[in-house]
């Protein structure tokens, strides 16, 4: 009998779960090797406006990576919810003002210059589960599908931990797949 694949409601339960029962010592092992592991991107020198996220519920955090970037001269953004659930991108420095978002994740509180995902060089994706061949799972609101729906250019970077590689994924027809994805051991290219 085939195996049947698991809902994305109960992958996303035991996913996020894994995520939580992380050793603390690993989770930032990962996130602090994420600087050197994206610096060795063929793309890394000409990208200059890149979005990444502030850690949440246990994700892999990208702060190290942020920081990083923007002593490398590179703009960072932050995603700001829009009302459509979308995403729009906002300029950020580390140590700028936030304000929560109703999932209680900081937002720029700056927002004068909103850019679209198509006007990005790079964007780094929570994940939640992933696969090899680049499939995806986030957090469920679909705001990221939604986002990169019309902006294929964009240089799409996944972070998981390894523990949250799957073998299958659910596919649904507004899934948009990673380039790469970065575990904190190492950087997967998924378009090969
Ligand atoms: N760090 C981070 N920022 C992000 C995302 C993300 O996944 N991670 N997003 C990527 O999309 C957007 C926010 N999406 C989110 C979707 C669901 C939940 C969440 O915690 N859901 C709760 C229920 C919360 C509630 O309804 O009050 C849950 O499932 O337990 C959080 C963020 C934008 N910013
Ligand atoms: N391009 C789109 N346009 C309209 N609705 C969309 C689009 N993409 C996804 N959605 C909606 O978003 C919902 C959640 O999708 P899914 O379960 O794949 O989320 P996810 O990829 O895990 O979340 P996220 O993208 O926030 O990380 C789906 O019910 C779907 O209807």
């Amino acid at each position: 009998m085939p195996q049947s694949v698991p809902s994305k409601q109960q992958l996303r339960r035991d996913l996020r779960a894994r995520r939580r029962a992380l050793p603390a010592i690993q989770a930032r092992a990962a996130a602090q090797a994420l600087p050197a592991l994206l610096r060795t991107l063929p793309d890394w020198p000409h990208l200059q406006h890149v979005a990444g996220y502030l850690a949440a519920d246990a994700e892999l955090d990208p702060a190290p990576l942020l920081v990083d970037l923007h002593s490398a001269g590179k703009q960072i953004y932050l995603p700001i919810i829009q009302p459509d659930s979308s995403l729009l991108f906002a300029p950020w420095t580390p140590g700028e003002a936030l304000q929560e978002n109703r999932y209680g994740i900081g937002e720029p509180a700056r927002r004068d210059t909103l850019r679209g995902a198509a006007e990005l060089d790079a964007l780094l994706l929570p994940l939640v589960g992933w696969t090899r061949e680049g499939r995806r799972l986030g957090m469920g609101g679909g705001f990221y599908d939604r986002s990169l729906a019309c902006a294929a250019t964009v240089l799409k970077i996944g972070l998981g931990y390894s523990v949250q590689e799957v073998s299958l994924l659910p596919a649904d027809p507004w899934d948009i797949g990673l380039d790469y994805i970065a575990t904190g051991e190492a950087l997967l290219d998924c378009r090969v």
